[in-house]
């Protein structure tokens, strides 16, 4: 778990996670020791618990109970301070999202879940690298070199995947392509195979209001999303893939549908147009998670909560819901499926 910004609420809600985890779960917090050490006596955990390990063969050794820490992490100079990052706060988050990729990549770990980062401190930091970052989904994709990334959330009723991730509204309407609308229904589908659904039931988001009314209200329903989910529907059938799409649906339809239990999951065409309605029905557990990678990777839905990191308010439960994610898509993959 790569632990976020160490002026946010990031080291908190892992730490928290990590000693809560699932007895299936050995965590490897991947942080600053000294910042990890303080958020957890914060929040009345026993720093007695951490684990400090250095190699492959000392993560195999975790037990349960331990909180495994990284001891190679990138360290601070000074304690990060709450609310009010600087620019080695913003290029420490950046280069621990690296150092826990590293480890999944080369098998020390089975998935990589990701605490909250500001796009902007690192953006600002001046670290290698760390100029234009957007976002992890985009970050880990150019690292990893994945042909295919989806952004997608998941939040009680409801599961989304995106066809845009971190764009001005503005730049919306020309990326909705329907190559992008094929490839999000494609991932969402996959998806949710591995959570359990043998043929989900997809609806796709229009992007105008009322699927832009005939024409009336636009022309991307028509020209991009319905030829979309055609590409969608050809690539399941050659892959055997069982599904049902169904689109394009109002969006306010399609969400209301799902969290009515019409629908598995959505596709929509824009963040906030995902995340409102995730937010709504369950902020401070939704879970991110990025399709299409070569590796497993689950975040929290919330961002650094800088009004509140350091006060004890923040709410584990996205962290600890990263961790479960992560920890099933894991057994699916040892599945196969
Ligand atoms: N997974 C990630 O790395 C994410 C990072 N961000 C980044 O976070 C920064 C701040 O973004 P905002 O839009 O202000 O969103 P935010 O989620 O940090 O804060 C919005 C409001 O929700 C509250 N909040 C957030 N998490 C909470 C929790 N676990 N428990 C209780 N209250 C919580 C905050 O105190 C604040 O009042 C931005 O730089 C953004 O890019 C935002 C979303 C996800
Ligand atoms: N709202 C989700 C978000 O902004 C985090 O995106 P990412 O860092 O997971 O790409």
């Amino acid at each position: 778990m790569s632990v976020g910004c160490p002026s946010g609420i990031g080291p908190e809600v892992a730490v928290h996670a990590a000693a809560h985890a699932d007895a299936e779960a050995r965590c490897l917090l991947v942080g600053d020791e000294e910042t990890l050490r303080r958020a957890a006596r914060a929040s009345k955990i026993a720093p007695a618990r951490f684990r400090v390990v250095k190699s492959a063969e000392e993560v195999e050794t975790i037990e349960l109970g331990e909180i495994g820490v990284w001891g190679p992490s990138t360290k601070l100079s000074a304690p990060a301070r709450p609310g009010e990052p600087d620019h080695e706060a913003g290029a420490a988050q950046l280069a621990w999202v690296n150092e826990a990729l590293a480890l999944v990549q080369d098998g020390t770990a089975e998935a990589l879940v990701t605490g909250p980062v500001s796009k902007l401190a690192i953006a600002t930091s001046g670290a290698p690298g760390a100029e234009g970052f957007s976002g992890h989904t985009e970050h880990l994709a150019a690292r990893l070199g994945a042909r295919e990334v989806v952004m997608a959330f998941r939040a009680a009723n409801i599961t989304t995947a995106l066809v845009t991730t971190h764009l001005a509204l503005a730049e919306v309407p020309a990326a909705v392509t329907s190559e992008a609308v094929a490839t999000s229904c494609y991932w969402l589908v996959r998806l949710l195979r591995s959570l359990g659904f043998s043929a989900p039931r997809v609806a796709v988001a229009a992007l105008n209001p009322h699927a832009g009314e005939g024409g009336m209200l636009g022309t991307e329903e028509e020209t991009r999303i319905r030829p979309g989910i055609v590409r969608a529907e050809e690539r399941l059938a050659a892959e055997g893939l069982a599904a049902a799409l169904v689109g394009p649906i109002g969006a306010e339809t399609a969400f209301r549908k799902q969290a009515a239990g019409a629908f598995d999951g959505v596709v929509a065409m824009y963040h906030d147009q995902a995340t409102i309605p995730c937010k709504l029905v369950g902020f401070g557990e939704a879970v991110n998670v990025t399709l299409g990678l070569p590796v497993i990777r689950t975040s929290v839905d919330h961002g650094t909560g800088y009004d509140i990191a350091g006060t004890g308010k923040a709410d584990p439960r996205g962290m600890e819901s990263a961790l479960s994610l992560a920890l099933t898509l894991a057994k699916a993959r040892a599945r196969g499926s």
